[in-house]
């Protein structure tokens, strides 16, 4: 499927990055130590390691779970 405007209405279930990496699980700090948890962005739908934007980017975006990148887009296109 695709994502909305800026996708922080994106709701579906992409966990791949731009570059193919898995993304990190949104309530793990491994690889990366990071704020952005379902505890303090409860309306965000941070669930497992899905793609989601709650940070106002402009597309939905994950943690990586490669140590040597911490976020990245997502394998998403824009409607
Ligand atoms: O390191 S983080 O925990 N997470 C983080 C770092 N960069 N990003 C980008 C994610 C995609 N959107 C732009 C910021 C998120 C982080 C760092 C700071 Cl200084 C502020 C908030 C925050 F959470």
């Amino acid at each position: 499927d695709c994502y909305e405007r800026d996708g922080s209405s994106y709701r579906g279930v992409m966990s791949e990055t731009i570059s193919g990496k898995k993304c990190q699980l949104w309530t793990s700090m491994e690889p990366h130590a990071h704020q952005k948890t379902p505890q303090k962005f409860p309306n965000a739908d941070l669930r497992r390691n899905l793609c989601r934007n709650p940070d106002g980017d402009r597309a939905p975006w994950c943690y990586t779970t490669d140590p040597s990148v911490r976020w990245e887009y997502c394998k998403i296109e824009r409607c």
